[in-house]
């Protein structure tokens, strides 16, 4: 898109602005001049003076400077965080709205593809999270050197300024504060952190993540080489913090926009550490995909079984599976779970939690369900029931096809991207007819949605 370059510009203008949606990224949308304007933080039909901060051909984006007229459903931003980070964007607008904000979401991506019958859609109203704040068990901060302090944060949106995070307060206790006290022994042992610009060998991001439920803390430095000097050190006193009982090392030599690099490597400790949904364990390396909002994650899952209605002769597939958390919940209810997830430590994660439950049903392999899938297929392995639970990206064409032509009898798809499966939708209701859409809030104060969705045979 063109920036607009003259001298009539609207940047840095101040203009009154009626709210009058909210956008999918949670903020507040307005005409001026004929424009739609974008206002974080502003809510629908607030009055409130803005000033431009961006012109494009066909949209502006406008910078919130006071509210006028103020809606009854606004509450007061948490204290001390800037509101420019990502991940609060929802934190002025009260629970209950962001809860129907989310379910709009989906009426709005199914109005906007229209999947055959949308509009008879059962769209059921969101499931509140049990934990508003600090349900986040895990935090992945960006590290930078300023002023002689290490800053341990995120980055402003669309910018690359970092914002320091001494308090977040949708992240677990446990997880802040022990990201706090490795910023504290990173100053006082001298690490260096990695900077772009002198490429000195550094540390670039801190990971931790808790377990919720027995507490253990893994925490992973993401550094720029394989030698970083004190790193070993800084080790041995991290795992002497309360609850830490793994530390890893991840190397990213890339100046990429990537995290994560492809080897890690174990500092002090173990390697994993252990989770529970209910009555199941599961271990974690660092790099597995686990919920972050534990649990809030049981009553996903209960809604998503409960939906597929399993019995002891389905034979089911859990596809993009990540630790095998569905299908191994799954388990005891069918007589065969087949699970694929394209991260290789997730799928070792994956068969080891099979073992650890003492299952002998499931066994889980590494690949890309568009790969897998259609290969199981054509070698003619029967299932019944299908679990799809996809990136935001959503089912590629192939494994839309390889669905379509099983059709199983017993189908949900788990979406945490309202477009894409309104589009997913399009193909899926050739011979699928959508029996409801059940949202439910994993991430409060965020725009982020997920829903279970039942699919029945036409
Ligand atoms: C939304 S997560 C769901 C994981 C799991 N079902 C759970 O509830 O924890 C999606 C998972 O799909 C994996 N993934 C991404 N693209 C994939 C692909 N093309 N094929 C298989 N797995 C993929 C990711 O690594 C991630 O673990």
């Amino acid at each position: 898109m063109r920036t607009i370059k003259n001298n009539n510009t609207l940047v840095g203008k101040e203009a009154m602005i009626t709210i009058k949606r909210m956008g999918i990224n949670g903020e507040g949308i307005g005409f001026y001049k004929k424009k739609i304007i974008f206002v974080p933080q502003a809510i629908t039909d607030e009055i409130v003076i803005v000033k431009i901060t961006e012109e494009k051909r066909n949209y502006l984006r406008g910078e919130l400077i006071r509210v006028k007229e103020k809606s009854p459903n606004r509450v007061d931003f948490p204290k001390g965080v800037n509101p420019a980070v990502g991940g609060l964007e929802l934190a002025h607008l009260n629970y209950a709205s962001q809860l129907d904000f989310k379910l709009d979401v989906f009426r709005q991506a199914l109005e906007k593809y229209s999947p055959e019958g949308y509009t008879q859609y059962d769209l059921r109203p969101t499931i509140g999270s049990k934990q508003e704040w600090h349900y986040r068990t895990k935090a992945q901060y960006q590290l930078g050197f300023e002023k002689g302090k290490v800053l341990a944060g995120l980055y402003q949106a669309n910018s690359h300024d970092l914002v320091d995070l001494p308090a977040m307060p949708t992240q677990s206790e446990l997880s802040q504060d022990t990201v706090r006290k490795i910023v504290k022994l990173i100053e006082e042992l001298s690490i260096f952190i990695y900077n772009p610009r002198n490429k000195k060998p550094g540390i670039k991001t801190l990971a931790v993540r808790n377990s919720y439920a027995t507490k253990e803390v893994q925490v992973t430095f993401i550094t720029s080489q394989a030698h970083i000097k004190g790193l070993d050190k800084l080790a041995d006193k991290v795992a002497k913090l309360p609850n830490v009982v793994s530390v890893m090392q991840n190397i990213n030599d890339q100046d990429t926009s990537l995290v994560w690099g492809k080897e890690t490597t174990l500092l002090k400790g173990k390697r994993t550490i252990t989770e529970k949904i209910k009555d199941k364990e599961f271990i974690l390396s660092p790099q597995a995909f686990f919920q972050l909002n534990p649990p809030q994650t049981e009553v996903l899952y209960d809604h998503a079984l409960k939906a597929l209605d399993l019995n002891e002769d389905d034979v089911l597939v859990d596809a993009y599976s990540g630790v095998g958390t569905l299908g191994i919940s799954a388990a005891d209810k069918v007589k065969r779970v087949y699970g694929m997830e394209i991260i290789k430590d997730a799928v070792k994660d994956a068969n080891y939690n099979v073992e650890l439950n003492n299952l002998d049903n499931v066994s889980y392999q590494t690949g890309k369900a568009e790969a897998i899938l259609p290969h199981m297929v054509k070698r003619g392995t029967f299932f019944n029931s299908l679990i799809v639970d996809p990136p935001r990206s959503g089912l590629s064409q192939d494994v839309l096809q390889a669905i379509l032509k099983v059709k199983p009898q017993k189908f949900v798809y788990i979406s945490c991207n309202a477009s894409t499966l309104a589009k997913d939708l399009i193909t899926l209701t050739r011979e699928y007819k959508v029996e409801f859409i059940q949202s439910i809030d994993m991430f409060p104060q965020t725009p982020k949605v997920e829903a279970v969705v039942k699919l029945v045979k036409k």
